[in-house]
């Protein structure tokens, strides 16, 4: 589903890692970790094919434009761009064809799933963090892509919000969609996520996380 050949990605000439050969089967549920700075979020963008590669391929078992479905870093999205909550969910309707009522029934239980309803005309700027990666999930929600690369998802969400996150991660897989999830709490991954991408020293190596980050303190194995 997802196949890296002889990928070299970053700035011209710095390549972050050595060249990285990777095989991602369709149905699969894969973390990527590693420490800041160490081409994580960069890779993610590569394979979404929002980044060109400085060498080497991407090839995708599904077409980009409507296969994949990519969550960004909150960071990147203009707070100032003058949507409410529920105009910036219904944006994963980009590109589909769909009765109204399908798309009202499918926007109210997104809304919902995501525990967002009283807040669908909300600003964005006036949404709280954890709201907002909430609504950015529910959008995410709505585009049924068979690719998902979810770029630190838990950020800023709470307990409560993570459990949702985890839940719905884990549903994605059972519907056979193949994930991609970067993230820094490693306790997670190694309770929630089979394999990991462990990007460390520059180069990159693929196992099962529970062999990659066996022990604590967590963090000392990126
Ligand atoms: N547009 C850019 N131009 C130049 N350098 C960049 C650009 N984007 C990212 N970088 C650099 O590439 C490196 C990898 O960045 P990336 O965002 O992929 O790291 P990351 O592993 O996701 O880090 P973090 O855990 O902090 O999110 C960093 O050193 C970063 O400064």
């Amino acid at each position: 589903m997802i196949r890296c050949q002889s990928l070299s990605w970053g700035a011209p000439s710095q390549p972050l890692t050595s060249p990285l050969n990777l095989q991602l089967d369709s149905g699969s549920l894969t973390a990527i970790i590693g420490a800041n700075g160490c081409g994580k979020s960069s890779l993610l963008k590569v394979i979404a094919g929002l980044q060109k590669p400085l060498a080497g391929k991407v090839l995708l078992g599904v077409p980009r434009q409507s296969g994949l479905s990519f969550l960004p870093q909150q960071q990147h999205l203009d707070r100032q761009f003058p949507i409410n909550l529920q105009e910036l969910v219904a944006a994963g309707f980009w590109g589909r064809r769909l009765s109204t009522q399908l798309r009202a029934q499918r926007l109210h239980a997104a809304l919902e799933n995501w525990h967002l309803h009283g807040l669908e005309q909300r600003p964005l700027m006036a949404l709280s963090g954890g709201e907002l990666q909430r609504a950015l999930l529910a959008r995410l929600s709505l585009t049924d892509a068979p690719v998902l690369l979810l770029d630190e998802p838990h950020a800023a969400l709470d307990e409560l919000g993570q459990q949702l996150l985890w839940q719905h991660i884990h549903a994605w897989h059972r519907e056979g969609r193949t994930l991609v999830v970067v993230c820094h709490d490693l306790a997670a991954v190694r309770q929630h996520i089979p394999s990991t991408l462990l990007i460390k020293h520059r180069e990159c190596r693929l196992a099962a996380s529970a062999e990659l980050i066996q022990q604590t303190p967590y963090t000392q194995v990126a």
